[in-house]
């Protein structure tokens, strides 16, 4: 079996290369013919050495490309096939653009002229192509956006982002070659990070740094988009900030504990029913109120210290919190949930929530999120569901496959857009890390006596936003008096202006 699956490895590498030889002599086929044209000039001015020379320097160089790609790839690569590479797609660009532009749309017909969008700053590094465009006059940046997809289309990139650089003009990053189609798996984590964790790679194959500082985290996929490798990115990247007392990781997962359960020990609180996820919500509420009063006229911004750390809230498939759960709770636990949203960044709480289905009714507060990662979504509909009108062509989720879990589209806070994948974290990597890491002893939360804050149905009386200082519990609701019904015109709406 084995000499069988070497003896094919082979024949396929000696094929590619056949084929490679072959398509790079023919390829250059202007350069190939004026090389015969001048070598056999040369053969018969008796020059007989250059003659045959100048003849065979298009297939010996070719030659040459075949077996080192075939004998050294990475060294080929980074040496010669890259460099040539994108030098091709640069060349390319510049040459199609008045073509590109005119099928893509960009092309404005005046009475003496046509003209086209300007390109600009032609670059090519790694595996993206990028350049400027400028509108011209009687266009948008907006139109410009809009042709992206296209233009990415007929350069044969395998997908696009684009960049406002104001004033009529865009950078458009094109990936040429895919580099995320190749799963990764995570290392050991052992730095103490707070502030922004490492869960992959993005398009250009640099390592991918979810700023985690002050932000809340929404996560949207199909089911196998691969959440969980960004729940165990985030937590287990976090876990040796918790295990040194400067991060604490609370944890809420109502599909029966199943994700949490596999690293629960990197948490301070997990909770795997309603009742627990209510009081646990509840809990950290009254941590955000307690650091209120004690940050009060001291400090705007909160820095973590061993004993004092932030604290980040997980929550697996946020939807069965926020909809499908009994009716109370989800009252409850939406009031929470908005009240440590809007108050919670500036005091070092922070959530990152997990949900599949984007509809609008599952995830009424999604507003409140201030960044978005988008896994393999549906449709075009939900994508702009989870990311925002015009975003469908920009972050196209729905197009991502199924084949790449874990691949997705981050929308940052200030909006811009990065193609990301995250590493691949198995269960038994995830116990190593949950027992090298374990969370110390949780010190008891503050209660509702120390902070004042009004707990469970009290904070469904208070509109998100405002301050839950000393807010009072709300008094038994006694009937209202009824006074008989009076017949009232449509006019008459001022009080006293009745009409027998
Ligand atoms: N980053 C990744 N790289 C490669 N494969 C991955 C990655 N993430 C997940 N997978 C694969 O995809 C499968 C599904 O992933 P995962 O369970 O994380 O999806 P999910 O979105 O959490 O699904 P559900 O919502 O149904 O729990 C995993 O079992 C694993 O085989």
């Amino acid at each position: 079996m084995d000499t069988l699956s070497t003896a094919w490895a082979v024949t396929r590498t000696v094929a590619g290369a056949v084929w490679q030889l072959v398509w790079w002599t023919l390829r250059s086929w202007r350069l190939l013919l004026a090389c015969a044209v001048l070598g056999n000039v040369l053969l018969i001015l008796d020059f007989e050495v250059a003659g045959h020379a100048v003849i065979w320097c298009v297939p010996a160089f070719s030659l040459l490309r075949a077996l080192w790609s075939a004998v050294h790839p990475m060294t080929y690569e980074t040496v010669l096939g890259g460099p040539i590479r994108r030098r091709g797609w640069r060349r390319h660009l510049r040459k199609q653009w008045p073509k590109i532009a005119d099928r893509c749309g960009l092309t404005l017909t005046t009475d003496d002229a046509r003209v086209i969008p300007r390109l600009r700053r032609v670059r090519a590094d790694g595996n993206t192509l990028t350049f400027q465009v400028r509108a011209r006059v009687g266009h948008t940046v907006d139109d410009l956006t809009n042709a992206a997809e296209a233009i990415a289309t007929s350069m044969g990139a395998e997908a696009v982002e684009t960049r406002r650089l104001g004033a009529g003009w865009l950078e458009l990053s094109l990936t040429m070659r895919e580099l995320l189609h190749v799963p990764t798996l995570p290392t050991i984590p052992d730095a103490i990070e707070t502030r922004a964790v490492t869960l992959g790679r993005t398009a250009d194959g640099s390592p991918w740094r979810l700023n985690l500082a002050a932000r809340h985290t929404l996560v949207v996929g199909r089911s196998g988009s691969g959440k969980g490798s960004i729940f165990w990115g985030i937590a287990g990247n976090l876990a040796p900030a918790a295990h040194a007392g400067m991060a604490r990781l609370w944890g809420v997962d109502l599909k029966g504990g199943v994700e949490v359960a596999v690293g629960s020990p990197m948490f301070s609180h997990v909770a795997m029913n309603e009742a627990d996820a209510v009081r646990l919500l509840r809990d950290l509420h009254r941590v955000i109120v307690d650091r209120q009063s004690v940050m009060r006229g001291l400090s705007r911004t909160f820095t973590p210290t061993p004993g004092d750390p932030v604290h980040v809230l997980m929550i697996d498939e946020l939807a069965v919190l926020t909809a499908y759960a009994s009716k109370d709770v989800v009252n409850e636990a939406a009031n929470l949930l908005k009240l440590i949203l809007t108050q919670g960044r500036a005091f070092g709480v922070m959530v990152v929530a997990f949900v599949q289905d984007p509809r609008k009714e599952t995830v009424g507060m999604r507003d409140l999120f201030t960044q978005t990662i988008a896994l393999r979504l549906a449709s075009a509909a939900e994508t702009r569901m989870v990311l925002g009108d015009g975003m469908a062509a920009l972050a196209p989720a729905h197009h991502i496959t199924p084949t790449m879990p874990g691949a997705g589209y981050l929308v940052g806070d200030d909006g811009h857009i990065e193609r990301v994948r995250a590493d691949y974290w198995a269960d038994d990597f995830i116990r190593m890390v949950a027992a090298t890491y374990p969370a110390p002893p949780a010190p008891p939360v503050p209660t509702e006596s120390d902070t004042g804050s009004p707990a469970g149905d009290a904070l469904q009386a208070e509109a998100p936003g405002e301050t839950v200082g000393r807010a009072p519990r709300p008094r038994p609701r006694t009937p209202r008096k009824r006074s008989p019904r009076k017949t009232t015109t449509a006019a008459s709406t001022e009080p006293g202006a009745e009409v027998a």
